[in-house]
Formats: structure tokens, C-alpha cells, sequence
């Protein structure tokens, strides 16, 4: 008896060839409606679901193969003698081979169809029968991959499709109808506004194996979210070897403090080292941005990323190129500029689609074998509420809103100190609050900071940072404020002629 074979795609590309082959394999093709049409035109040898089911398609396709001719063919062991005798006394033929993609229903999403059109794109009967192929996969083959077309045939013309090879073929199907529902779930979560679903179902796809991970003995992939809006991770590179682990983990922090000024009418430049900031500077033009970042701290910003909001010119290509970067990424560069950079090999330049406003609902911590969920960090500050007898200047404010920019991206306890939108001065990552200022000054000790601002990340549980502060002539100070003590920072900055601002809003980064 012939081996028979049941094929309904929504995407149609190969299927003719595919399904050629098979004839000439000898399989006889069953078929739904449009591919059976498809077919048909090109000279396939088909028949047609309904001479099989004995009942036409019908609720506007919502029912074609649903049906026990079509379950029952499937799903019945070959080696079990009252499978056999059942699917035999119910007419019931054999279908050794199920070939299944599925209504489009995430590009009826993206193409932001409505709701009635959105419901009517998922697919009921094709995850039924890949589901019925999988479960059944020593006796049926299941294909749900178009890029799989040639090496079935491949494999059946040699007679070389081994147990393992089904076994593989039916993992996918699962994986690809499990993500399907996962994007069904996720629609429905987000009609509902359900943030934080009881079952959260999130799918993610391979994107990239990375040559390792953070380190050369672990392992490292990226993997992408495909009903992500507006990711951040969005460019085109230009330049270099492929993007690391460490590279993206951070880009991923320039990115997001690129986003901080992202509708600031000055440029910003902001270099980053072990996604932490460690310069950033606020320009009228890209040179000048950057060379604010750059003199911030000349030592760190070796070998780390510099992310531009604008076009990087010529100048500043040339300053960039006299030391080395791992990334540049801007939202452009001019042709001389990508030369110049061009010339350094192996440097990753990234041009970056544009900075948009995250639309991602959370922010989310693998904690082995379970994952933290918070809101995004989207906010910066509750309002500015001056608390000292001196108010800081219009300046100093200025600088405030800059620094609290600065820690917020930066890992706690973090420490800015700014002045005339440059940073002067960066502690972070440190155990206690008081070692992130020290660091900060001690690694900084040639500089001026008369007139500065000192911007922290969240309280100040003693007036230890203020006392330092005035040390430096540091006359400005802005922080959350909400410490017990808040009173003890308060009198000292008073005592000192200082001005400190609470901003009420507290921005760890663990
Ligand atoms: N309802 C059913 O019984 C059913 N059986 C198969 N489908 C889907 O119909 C599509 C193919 O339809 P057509 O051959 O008409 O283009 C495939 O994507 C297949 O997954 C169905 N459609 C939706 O559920």
C-alpha cells in the first residue's frame, strides 16, 4: 500500500516541489482547501481533505481536518493489534506523514489587525495534527519547518530517516506549537492587562550562539524575544567582529543611559565599562559630547564602548580613533567619520535605528530555577523638593537632573559627581555608600570640584558623604532623600552652606 501523506500550510513556499517529490516518492497527498488549489495548479497529484473526512470544511475553515479519519489515521500505533483492528473496521487509512505550518497568527499581530481578525488567525487544527504527528512520532513523520523540505526528501529517498531522526523533528513540533500558544497567551495577557500573569508564558527564540559567555569556559547564546516591542538592541553593524556576550550585556547599558537623554536637545556621549557608566558628557555638537565623556575619566573609557546621540563626524572619528574601543554605536556617521574608524579592524561600529521609550512591561533576574519580576525602572524623579536653608543655583539643578541620570545606571551604591553636564568623577558597585564617594574622589584627586554637584542613588543613611562633600567644595548635593537620618545630612549641608535636593524617587541597581 502506498504511504500517504497529509499537507496544509498557510506558508506555501517549496510546497510544490516538496510535494512533487513525494509523488514521485510514491506518497498519495491529502490536502486542505487553498494548498489543495495550489497544488492542483501546478500538477500535483492530490485529493482533497473532505473525500477523506466525508465532510466538507466548513465554519469558514474553522473545521477541515478535525476529524477522526484524519486523528485516527494519524494517531494509531502501527504495533498495537486493537489499534490496527479498530482504524481498520472504521475505514480509518493510514497517514504516515504530516506536513503542517500554521496560520500566521504573530505577523496578523504585527500587522495590528484587529481583534475578531487576530482570533480568527489562530490556528486550530494544524497544532491539532502536529501535535496528533509528534505524539505519534516512531510511526509519523512531522514537518513543521519549510527548511526542512529537502532533507526529508533527502532522507526518504535514501530510506535513511532513522527513529532519532522523527524523535527530533517531532521535539521541534512541539516547541514550535508551544510557542505559538505562548504568543496566544501573551496576547490575551496583554488585552487583559494581566502585567503579571499567574502562568507566564514567555517564548523566546535562538538568535545568535556568541563564541562564549561572560567567560571563555561557559557557554553563551542570545536569545530574542520576537514579541519584544521597541528592543533596545536594535542596529545595524557596520564594522568589526561579532558582537560577545560581554559586548552586548554592555551595549545593553550605553543603550539605556542613551535613552536617559534620548529627547535632550544636546548631544550626549557616554562611555561604558562593565555596563557601568564611567563618562558621560553633554554637548552642543557630537566632538564636544565626546570629548567631555573622554576627559571624564581617560583611564577607564580604554577599551570600552562609547555610545553618541547623533552622527559621528569626522573630528571626532579622528579623537576616537587614538585610543581603543571596543563599540562605537551613534545614530549615524558621516562617510569620512566611518572610514577613519573603519581603519581600526576590528572595532565594532554599531548605527542604531533610533533610541525609542521602552515598551517593555518588566525587567527580569534569572535567579536559578526561578525569575524575579519588577516594573521597568522608568521614572527618574518624584519632583525636586529643595530641603536646606540654601537653594542650589539654576546650574546646579541642571546638574542635578544630569547626575541623577548618571546613577540610576549605575550599579549600587553609586556616586556621581557632575559639573557643566560632565561627569567629574563615578563610584560605584561599592558595599557602602560612603567607600562609593571615597572611590570616586580618591580616583579623581587631581581634579576640581568647586561648584560640583554630588548625585547618589538612593539615601544617605548618615551625613558621613555630606561631610566628605564639603571637604572637596562640593556645595550641592541630590539624592532620593527617605533615610531615618535624613535630618543628620540635612544640618550638616546647612552647617556647610550646602544645598541638597530630594528627588523621592530611590534608584538601586543590584
Ligand atoms: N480547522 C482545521 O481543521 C484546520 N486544519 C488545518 N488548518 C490549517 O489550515 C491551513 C491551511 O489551509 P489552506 O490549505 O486552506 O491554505 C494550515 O495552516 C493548517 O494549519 C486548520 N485551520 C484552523 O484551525
Amino acid at each position: 500500500m502506498s504511504k500517504r501523506a497529509l499537507i496544509s500550510v498557510t506558508d506555501k513556499s517549496g510546497v510544490v516541489e516538496f510535494s512533487r517529490e513525494l509523488n514521485n516518492l510514491g506518497y498519495e497527498i491529502i490536502s486542505t482547501g487553498n494548498t489543495f488549489k495550489k497544488l492542483k495548479e501546478n500538477g500535483i497529484n492530490a485529493i482533497q481533505i473532505d473525500k477523506v473526512t466525508k465532510c466538507p470544511e466548513i465554519l469558514d475553515g474553522r473545521v477541515k481536518t478535525l476529524n477522526p479519519y484524519i486523528h485516527g489515521g494519524i494517531l494509531y500505533k502501527r504495533d498495537n493489534q486493537s489499534h490496527v483492528d479498530t482504524v481498520k473496521n472504521h475505514k480509518i487509512e493510514s497517514i504516515d506523514l504530516v506536513v503542517v505550518n500554521l496560520y500566521d497568527f504573530e505577523g496578523t499581530l504585527k500587522a495590528g489587525k484587529n481583534h475578531d481578525e487576530i482570533i480568527e488567525n489562530i490556528d486550530i487544527g494544524g497544532p491539532s495534527m502536529i501535535r496528533s504527528a509528534a505524539k505519534n512520532y516512531k510511526d509519523v513523520t512531522v514537518v513543521v519547518d519549510i527548511n526542512d523540505y529537502d532533507l526529508i526528501i533527502e532522507k526518504l529517498k535514501t530510506n535513511n530517516l532513522t527513529l532519532e531522526d522523527k524523535k527530533r523533528l517531532a521535539y521541534k513540533a512541539f516547541s514550535i506549537t508551544g510557542r505559538y500558544d505562548a504568543l496566544i497567551s501573551s496576547y490575551f495577557s496583554e488585552e487583559l492587562e494581566d502585567t503579571y500573569p499567574e502562568i507566564l508564558n514567555l517564548t523566546f527564540q535562538k538568535e545568535q550562539t556568541l563564541r562564549y559567555g561572560e567567560n571563555p569556559h561557559q557557554n553563551g547564546i542570545l536569545y530574542k524575544q520576537s514579541n519584544a516591542k521597541n528592543p533596545i538592541l536594535n542596529y545595524e553593524q557596520l564594522n568589526g567582529k561579532e558582537l560577545s556576550f560581554n559586548n552586548l550585556n554592555d551595549l545593553h547599558g550605553c543603550l539605556e543611559v542613551m535613552r536617559e537623554f534620548k529627547d535632550s536637545d544636546k548631544v550626549v556621549s557616554v562611555a561604558i565599562k562593565h555596563t557601568n557608566p564611567c563618562g558621560v558628557g553633554l554637548g552642543e555638537n557630537t566632538f564636544e559630547a565626546y570629548t567631555k565623556c573622554y576627559e571624564a575619566d581617560e583611564v577607564s573609557i580604554f577599551g570600552g564602548i562609547v555610545g553618541i546621540t547623533s552622527i559621528i563626524d569626522k573630528e571626532t572619528a579622528q579623537k576616537m580613533s587614538e585610543i581603543f574601543l571596543e563599540i562605537v554605536v551613534a545614530y549615524d556617521f558621516t562617510s569620512e567619520a566611518l572610514e577613519i574608524l573603519k581603519k581600526k579592524k576590528n572595532l565594532r561600529i554599531l548605527k542604531l535605528s533610533k533610541i525609542e521609550s521602552s515598551l517593555q512591561p518588566y525587567d527580569m533576574k534569572y535567579i536559578d530555577g526561578k525569575l524575579l519580576i519588577q516594573d521597568k525602572n522608568n521614572d527618574l524623579v518624584n519632583e525636586y523638593e529643595t530641603v536646606t536653608e540654601i537653594e542650589p543655583t539654576a546650574q546646579q539643578l541642571k546638574d542635578m537632573e544630569f547626575g541623577m541620570k548618571v546613577v540610576k545606571n549605575m550599579k549600587s551604591n553609586a556616586i556621581a559627581i557632575v559639573k557643566n553636564n560632565q561627569t567629574l568623577a563615578l563610584g560605584c558597585g561599592q558595599t557602602s555608600r560612603i567607600w562609593a564617594l571615597k572611590n570616586a574622589i580618591e580616583n579623581n584627586s587631581e581634579k576640581e570640584f568647586t561648584g560640583a554637584v554630588l548625585a547618589s542613588d538612593a539615601f544617605f543613611p548618615f551625613d558621613d558623604c555630606v561631610t566628605l562633600a564639603n571637604k572637596y567644595n562640593i556645595k550641592a548635593v541630590v539624592q532620593p532623600g527617605g533615610s531615618m537620618n535624613d535630618k543628620d545630612s540635612i544640618n550638616a549641608c546647612n552647617k556647610y552652606s550646602m544645598s541638597m535636593v530630594f528627588t523621592g524617587i530611590r534608584h538601586f541597581k543590584h
